[in-house]
């Protein structure tokens, strides 16, 4: 698998943000420009096994709009730091009575709302599930409690052989009952959801590739290569295919948001269809539209 080459972008201080070379399978010997590149963003505090305090999730959201902007990319890789850690959640040491207070280490760096406790990780989760490219969550080692959220919100997940994953909300006094709940009921089913979060306990990569908590398992060393060759087989495909498709799978469980999110989708197809257009230029030019050429469809 080919080297992803990655250059890195942004000042951050939490976290890593990088973008692969345009690159991909080649679709043909000499066929010219490959398909897209690769953003990876890399919680990087692996000293606390890359839990996430207020300023990291701001981070990562920039980050994630920084992909999302950027029309070369095509997928997105979310991990940790090192084999240790994908992400262990909210970093206790800064939670406060309210939600996430601003780490007293780092006073300068005060994300919005930290002063007074706050729950940043929620907007990130929509922000993942929003984001109208696949993102990928590559796992080495712990992927627990918020961290845990993280990676079931991906929409896909390559774990190495030695991930753990769980919750530990009810040891820490927490919860996640909105997508840490109802995502993780979708995958493995009510009754292993609840045996997730009441026991606590800890699964192996094996056992979560068998429950359908991961997409596959790969030695560590092989853990990046892997990922990125995922990454390269959707970056062959069509993007607005896979646009549609990741709503579509969301529309249902979003509701009405993920209902919109379809919708609109839609509408931006119909803006290049002829048929939009002739109201579009009706309206600029002061005329009625002349809609009857186009069939009433079946
Ligand atoms: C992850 C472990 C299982 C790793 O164990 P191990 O390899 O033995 O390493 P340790 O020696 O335990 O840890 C090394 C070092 O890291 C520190 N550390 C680890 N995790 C955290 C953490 N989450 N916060 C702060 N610090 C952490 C640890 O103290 C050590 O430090 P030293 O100074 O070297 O001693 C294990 O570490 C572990 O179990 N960690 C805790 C996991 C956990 O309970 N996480 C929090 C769960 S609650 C949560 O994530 C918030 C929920 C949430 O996100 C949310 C939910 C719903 C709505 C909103 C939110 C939200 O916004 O937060």
């Amino acid at each position: 698998m080919p080297d992803a080459n990655w250059t890195p972008q942004g000042d951050y201080t939490d976290i890593r943000y990088e973008v692969s070379a345009n690159h991909g399978p080649e679709l043909e010997p000499g066929a010219g420009p490959t398909p897209g590149s690769i953003a990876k963003i890399t919680i990087d505090r692996p000293q606390v096994r890359n839990a996430f305090r207020p300023q990291t999730i701001v981070e990562i959201a920039h980050a994630l709009d920084r992909a999302r902007e950027d029309t070369t990319v095509g997928a997105i890789i979310l991990t940790g730091e090192g084999p240790l850690a994908f992400c262990s959640g909210g970093d206790q040491q800064v939670r406060g009575d309210s939600g996430y207070l601003t780490d007293p280490d780092n006073p300068d760096r005060q994300p919005s709302g930290s002063s007074v406790g706050r729950f940043h990780v929620t907007d990130l989760q929509v922000q993942i599930r929003r984001c109208p490219k696949p993102v990928v969550a590559m796992v080495a080692g712990y992927a627990i409690g918020g961290g845990h959220v993280l990676h079931l919100i991906c929409d896909l997940t390559i774990a190495a052989d030695n991930a753990r994953f769980g919750q530990t909300g009810p040891k820490v006094g927490s919860f996640d009952g909105g997508f840490g709940a109802s995502v993780l009921v979708d995958a493995v089913g009510p009754k292993k959801a609840k045996e997730i979060w009441f026991l606590c306990r800890q699964y192996s990569a094996q056992e979560a590739l068998s429950m359908g908590l991961v997409n596959t398992v790969v030695p560590l060393e092989r853990l990046e290569a892997e990922t990125v060759g995922w990454c390269e087989e959707m970056l062959a495909n069509s993007p607005f295919a896979l646009r549609l498709l990741k709503a579509s799978f969301h529309a249902a469980e979003d509701g009405y948001a993920g209902l919109q999110q379809l919708a609109h989708d839609t509408n931006l197809l119909f803006y290049g269809n002829e048929e939009a257009q002739v109201g579009r230029d009706a309206y600029k030019q002061g005329r009625r539209p002349d809609f009857s050429v186009f069939p009433k469809r079946p």
